[in-house]
């Protein structure tokens, strides 16, 4: 271990710290390392220093500061990127900056927040709605996942799958492996490389290849044929617009533009659309089916600011606080990304006194955030309640950060919320969920994995009107 670092588990030749880092869970290990060790603790994950920080204020100053931004550089991170920084997730420094913007200015012009994402967000709960319908039970997890990909590739791609298209399934499947056997350290494979080789089956890493591979190829097509029908005065959605800047900057040597670079900023939005808001909906659905009273007390607020000849919007928002409340109330108690993805600090600094040599990969825990006991008081208790003030008005809270702190939060946050906001109103507008008769209540514990999701649970479908 470098000089002065941080104490944390063992560490033993080769493998460094990793036997001793799970790789499910990792969040409620770094709740213990808290108490073990203090709110930093420095791992050897093989032979490259990591940190993990497990105490709250000590995520919030690391998370807030410059230095702290940039992302691993090791194999294993970049392996889905080409090796190459290159995206908006896994890239950093002036390149990241600028493909960040870029995404972020482009999305918005496409529609990204505003009337255009509604009306597709609308698009995809009717159908929804009309499917469920016609069956009286449903199984909750992984339900979502083709609706919530399709509204951010309808900016993307300008494009929307059926609900049962093989292709989609079959992508959505690839993602969901990869994002159940992911670490946020990277796992065993990232510290000990040579397991590529020597044991590619074991590890996982060859399965994980050939997921990669095959959502690679597709958004590569995708794009190939974008390209054939491109035309610079009728830009449809993002990729067309990816691809002019591209051709713009053809002749220029430190273009950040490439189609390399294009295929993995599709691999992030649409990894991003697909698991995170998928799993969060499948939650409130858990939390409606463990908490009628809560369940119901959302429907009656629905009857009494909407009623049931229109849909759920936006604009009555403010009238619906308490529905935003819920929603901050799944997101706080099980949360889908409870550790950062893994940034890496990008000079030699020092943190509670403890040095941190450059190049060091840091994860930070915002589970420790969302259920500190001294902050929230009783967080393990679903009770939307703490986000609203006497007059019933949302209070903002420093602590609520499921989509990240500093530079580097979540771009797809007002997407994430107004789609939320969205499916949930209109769901219970339309229907009641419950148990089925004769299952046992269905368990808050998640599925484990680089984001978190709900077990797998049924639930019974009451049509309201
Ligand atoms: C419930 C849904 C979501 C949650 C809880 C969530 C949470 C997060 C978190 C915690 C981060 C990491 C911040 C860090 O590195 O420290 C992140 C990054 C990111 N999210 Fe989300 N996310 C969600 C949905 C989405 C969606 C739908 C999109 C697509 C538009 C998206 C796009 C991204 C991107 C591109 C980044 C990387 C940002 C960067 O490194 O600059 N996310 N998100």
């Amino acid at each position: 271990k470098p000089r002065n670092f941080p104490p944390g588990p063992i560490c033993l030749p080769i493998v460094g710290c990793v036997p001793f880092i799970p790789s499910k869970y990792l969040h409620l290990r770094m709740e213990k390392w808290l108490k073990q060790y203090g709110p930093v603790v420095g791992l050897m994950l093989g032979s490259q220093p990591a940190v993990a920080i497990c105490g709250p204020t000590e995520v919030l100053e690391a998370l807030r500061r410059e230095e702290f931004q940039g992302r691993p550089e090791n194999a294993n991170f970049r392996q889905e990127n080409f090796n190459r920084k290159l995206g908006v997730f896994f890239s950093d420094g002036p390149f990241w900056v600028e493909q960040r913007r870029f995404t972020l200015h482009h999305l918005r012009d496409l529609g990204f927040g505003r009337s255009i994402m509604v009306a597709s967000i609308i698009e995809e709960v009717e159908d929804i709605v009309k499917e469920l319908r016609q069956r009286e039970e449903f199984q909750v997890s992984g339900y979502f996942g083709p609706s919530t990909v399709n509204v951010i590739w309808a900016l993307v791609a300008g494009a929307r799958y059926s609900r049962d298209d093989d292709r989609l399934q079959a992508l959505l499947h690839a993602l969901t492996r990869l994002f159940r056997r992911g670490s946020q350290t990277g796992g065993i494979v990232n510290a000990v490389p040579a397991l590529k080789k020597i044991a590619p089956q074991i590890s996982g890493y060859k399965e994980n290849q050939e997921h990669i591979n095959n959502l690679k190829a597709f958004f590569k097509n995708v794009i190939r044929e974008h390209d054939k029908t491109f035309k610079e005065n009728d830009l449809r959605d993002f990729i067309d617009v990816y691809l002019k800047e591209m051709k713009y900057q053809s002749g220029n040597k430190t273009s950040t533009f490439s189609e390399d670079g294009l295929i993995i900023t599709c691999f992030d939005l649409f990894a991003a659309g697909a698991e995170s808001v998928s799993n969060t909906l499948s939650f409130t659905v858990l939390y409606a089916v463990l908490y009628p009273e809560v369940q119901r007390k959302v429907q009656n607020m629905l009857d009494d600011v909407v009623g049931r000849d229109r849909r759920p919007h936006l604009d009555d928002r403010p009238r619906l606080q308490y529905v935003d409340a819920v929603l901050y109330e799944v997101m706080r108690i099980n949360t889908v990304a409870p550790v950062s993805p893994a940034h890496r600090v990008t000079q030699d600094l020092t943190l509670n006194g403890y040095n941190i040599p450059k190049d060091t990969t840091v994860i930070a825990s915002l589970w420790c955030l969302l259920h500190d006991k001294e902050h929230w008081g009783d967080p393990e208790t679903f009770r939307p309640e703490r986000f609203l003030d006497e007059y019933g008005n949302i209070v903002k809270d420093e602590w609520m950060v499921p989509f990240g702190i500093g530079k580097r939060t979540c771009l797809g946050e007002v997407m994430v919320r107004s789609s939320l906001f969205i499916f949930y109103t209109t769901l219970l507008q339309e229907f009641s969920f419950s148990l089925p008769a004769g299952h046992p209540p269905p368990s808050t514990s998640c599925v484990p994995g680089i984001t978190t999701a709900p077990q797998q649970f049924r639930v019974k479908i009451s049509r309201r009107y």
